[in-house]
């Protein structure tokens, strides 16, 4: 609390010089509210809201009293409080009309520097965006990562707007808890139900499968899609026996999940919201022609999506460039680009972190309606922040990280050149930010993230975490200006 009871008196008189050395004075949250004035600090390490004045916004907010005023922690309840007094702290939807990028932050600590990075963009960001695979590996909680982005909202005196995404979300209690915490957007994960193999089976074999389902859905579909071409913004589509029977078999049962899951829980929201059906996590890759069956089901059904992530061909694997063949990529893309202006959503971009060889391809097809996930390139960033200003702590990191790769293996796709990584102990100190620039290294700390954050020493204390928050708190303008720059050349080659 250091230093606090003299800023509480300057904002109590309303002039703000910020001359206090022992506090960091973010004079972009200054807020005046009725009666009651705010301001966001930081001392030690800690940030408080400072508060003086009267009224409700003043007795809401919970505290120590200081001098004229409050100090108060960023709580949840603090959090909650901000929410029913400024509403650009509240996440919002954003619909189909607008560019949306994921900025997930595994960390709690990246959106300041991504606000920085999308101000005055074609874009909108969706600042609190993890998957539970992420918060499970972190041991963070939905309400953690809403509350961050609502303080840096407000520590930023950002009222652009912004979302927030339960990612990845499989299981029905999960979509329940995160809907009933106010997120803007869920991104249903249907990949449990897309069987792998179909497409490599023989038509014998999949039209004996499709002879199990009862009659009528077999006529259903036989009647919906055989003999006949649907146009879809100029690219004709048209089904034989053997592909129907194979997006039959690889998508009804996700159909049915995504229709109970809209008609059960997104239909019934008294809210605007960004409903996002993703398929990509899974072996199968999405033709266009499976994307327009599955956006064709949907339709029908009337499941309204806002965006939807097919698995393109070729290889989206996370922190690094596209790997593949990008002719193809964008014959495909543009199709997929079509079918999904044709069904009125966004064509959603999954594992988006780095993918720069391909960015200009996704511009010009979707010209500027789009939603791009990233997530893990945010972590790389604060790796590459510690690197640089904490070897010690890197070093650590680096040689955790390799010997418990096997472990993050089972969460995560990634095929590393490990002998591509040079020897830690042949780099100098002034040197280790290099790894940040070598895919393999970049992979191996993108998965090994959990593993790292929740490491314990033999007396159950945190191995990393501490130390990496306390360093990142050090440098934080120096995370901002590393996101800004990195997150500023997505938009920039993105053409947002
Ligand atoms: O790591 C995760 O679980 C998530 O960040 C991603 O899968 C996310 O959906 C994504 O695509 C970020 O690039």
């Amino acid at each position: 609390m250091e230093g606090l009871l003299s800023v509480i008196e300057e904002l109590y008189q309303g002039k703000i010089t910020a001359s206090n050395t022992r506090v960091k004075v973010y004079k972009k949250s200054f807020k005046e509210h009725e009666q009651a004035r705010l301001i966001m600090v930081k001392t030690n390490g800690i940030r408080y809201i400072l508060v003086v004045g009267k009224g409700s916004l003043f007795d809401d907010l919970q505290g120590e009293n200081i001098g004229k005023g409050k100090a108060c922690p960023l709580s949840h309840e603090n959090r909650l409080v901000l929410n029913r007094y400024f509403d650009y702290t509240v996440p919002r939807a954003f619909g189909t009309k607008i560019a949306t990028m994921g900025l997930g932050d595994r960390l709690g600590l990246a959106s300041p520097g991504h606000i920085e990075a999308i101000k005055g963009r074609l874009v909108k960001p969706i600042l609190a965006q993890q998957s539970i695979r992420e918060l499970t590996l972190t041991n963070r909680t939905m309400n953690d990562m809403l509350d961050a982005a609502a303080f840096a909202v407000f520590q930023e005196g950002y009222e652009g707007g912004y979302g927030a995404d339960g990612d990845h979300i499989k299981q029905e209690s999960d979509i329940q808890m995160a809907l009933e915490l106010g997120i803007s957007m869920l991104t249903l994960d249907c990949s449990d139900y897309i069987p792998t193999g179909i497409g490599a089976k023989s038509l014998e074999e999949v039209r004996s499968e499709f002879e199990k389902y009862p009659k009528d859905v077999q006529d259903y579909y036989n009647e919906r899609y055989l003999h006949q071409t649907f146009d879809v913004n100029g690219v004709a589509i048209s089904f034989d026996e053997e592909t129907l029977i194979k997006y039959v078999l690889e998508y009804d049962e996700a159909l049915k999940y995504m229709v109970h899951v809209y008609n059960e829980y997104i239909s019934k929201l008294d809210r605007d919201f960004d409903f996002e059906i993703s398929i990509d996590e899974t072996e199968t890759i999405t033709s266009p022609m499976a994307h327009f069956f599955v956006a064709n089901e949907l339709t029908s059904k009337g499941v309204k999506v806002i965006s939807l992530a097919p698995r393109f061909c070729g290889e989206f694997q996370k922190g690094i460039d596209y790997i593949g063949d990008v002719e193809q990529f964008e014959r495909e893309l543009s199709e997929h680009a079509l079918i999904a202006e044709y069904f009125g959503y966004k064509l959603s971009i999954h594992s988006g972190s780095d993918k720069f060889r391909v960015f200009p391809i996704i511009a010009k097809h979707t010209k500027g309606i789009v939603h791009v996930k990233t997530a893990g390139t945010n972590w790389l960033e604060a790796v590459r922040v510690i690197a640089k200003t904490n070897p010690y702590l890197y070093r650590r990191l680096h040689t955790f990280a390799l010997r418990n790769l096997e472990e993050a293996l089972k969460y995560y796709h990634i095929t590393p050149d490990l002998d591509s990584i040079a020897p830690l102990d042949s780099v100098t100190d002034e040197n280790l930010a290099d790894y940040m620039n070598n895919d393999a290294a970049r992979q191996v700390l993108h998965v090994t993230y959990g593993i790292i954050l929740t490491a314990k020493d033999d007396n159950g204390e945190p191995l990393f975490k501490e130390e990496f928050y306390k360093t990142l708190d050090e440098y934080e303008d120096e995370y901002i200006e590393s996101l800004v720059h990195h997150i500023g050349n997505h938009v920039d080659t993105l053409g947002l």
